[in-house]
């Protein structure tokens, strides 16, 4: 698609002053509904609103993006109430990028540093191959700094793609340079560290077995049976047992709430496959996440006790919220001189009808 033919970004300030970009798109017909206000830069105007709009933000800082909102503007992604929009700290919720390094796996601050530098507007990216005949996407891209040079001494170019399809879809494709002119090879690992919004996920977790199985409120599909790295036991390698991944645990003696004592996880499960779903019970909505280049899936909710350890996070936001985060990890990814690195993830949420197991989890990650 040529430059002429895209909707403009429409830049505007965000928390705390911070740039961010609006993209819009419109579902089905584009019936004017009712006018509204925006800012396109510093300027407020009014612009027509679709009732059928679909939604998302992306910060500069950090080339998050915080917002995904549907044609019925319920927002899909979970951002926390205290979440600090300011440097250093990176942007609690929504889709933080972790790069150069995944979590502590190395040697650099926790994530990298790509969640909590000022990534600016590639206004003339090279040709990106794409099927997608959306115009509502923006352009990011990263360089590295001379103060980062001097914690990860690699230049690179990183550019970030976030696409609003026209069916709702969010996608985000990165493409990573390795620029070094001194012929030097460089080793990264990386994540879509996405946080999405679920109805209350410990729901449906203390019945027993059974009605585990049928009836948690929001369970995991396509990671079944695979080896994942527990980030809450060193690392060490299991097997995942079990047809789905549900929040269960123990209930100890005494705890009558009906909820469980601790279902904090903090999963990598390994070789994924190319679509995994989060299905939402309560919500009746499945989330589909279709992903290339990344073979990796981490799997976070840190619970209660870990929630209240987070300056950054709601004591009881953990209800709420589940990361699914598309990864490379376990075989970290390095670049020649000249290479490039592609990984691509998808979004899709689509409205299920999980009841007494009418939906067969396998029909919607085996569609395409
Ligand atoms: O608090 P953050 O640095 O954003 O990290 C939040 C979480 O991210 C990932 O899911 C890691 O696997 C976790 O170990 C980490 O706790």
């Amino acid at each position: 698609m040529s430059n002429s033919e895209r909707v403009p970004v429409e830049l505007c300030k965000g928390v705390n002053g911070l740039d961010k970009v609006v993209l819009r798109e419109v579902r089905g017909s584009s019936a004017e509904k009712s006018r509204c206000n925006v800012f396109i830069g510093d300027i407020l105007t009014t612009l027509p609103c679709f009732l059928e709009q679909i939604l998302s933000m992306v910060y500069l800082y950090g080339g998050h993006v915080t917002s995904w909102k549907n044609d019925h503007g319920e927002e899909l992604l979970f951002v926390s109430s205290k979440a600090i929009f300011k440097p250093p700290k990176a942007i609690r919720g929504g889709i933080p990028i972790c790069f150069p390094q995944f979590s502590n796996h190395g040697s650099l601050e926790q994530h990298g540093f790509a969640r909590n530098r000022f990534w600016s507007i590639d206004t003339d990216p090279p040709p990106f191959p794409t099927n997608s005949s959306s115009k509502a996407f923006v352009d990011l891209i990263l360089k590295p700094s001379e103060e980062d040079l001097k914690i990860w001494p690699h230049s690179f170019e990183f550019r970030l793609r976030v696409t609003l399809g026209p069916g709702g879809d969010l996608m985000l494709t990165s493409r990573i340079r390795n620029t070094n002119v001194e012929g030097k090879p460089f080793t990264f690992t990386f994540a879509y560290h996405t946080y999405f919004s679920v109805s209350d996920i410990r729901k449906g977790c203390c019945f027993g077995l059974a009605y585990l199985l049928l009836f948690s409120e929001v369970r995991v599909e396509g990671l079944e049976t695979l080896d994942y790295l527990d980030n809450l036991k060193n690392k060490e390698r299991f097997t995942e047992q079990g047809d789905a991944i549900t929040f269960e645990s123990e209930a100890s003696p005494g705890n009558h709430l009906l909820v469980p004592d601790s279902c904090y996880v903090d999963k990598i499960y390994l070789s994924t496959p190319t679509k995994i779903a989060i299905l939402d019970h309560e919500k009746k909505r499945t989330f589909v996440i279709r992903k290339d280049g990344l073979p990796d899936a981490v799997v976070w909710n840190p619970w209660d006790k870990k929630a209240k350890a987070m300056a950054d996070f709601g004591d009881d936001e953990y209800k709420h919220m589940l990361c699914m985060e598309t990864a490379a990890v376990e075989k970290a990814i390095t670049l020649k001189p000249g290479e490039e690195w592609r990984g691509r993830q998808e979004l899709s949420a689509v409205p299920s009808s999980y009841c007494s197991g009418q939906l067969d989890p396998q029909r919607v990650l085996q569609s395409s």
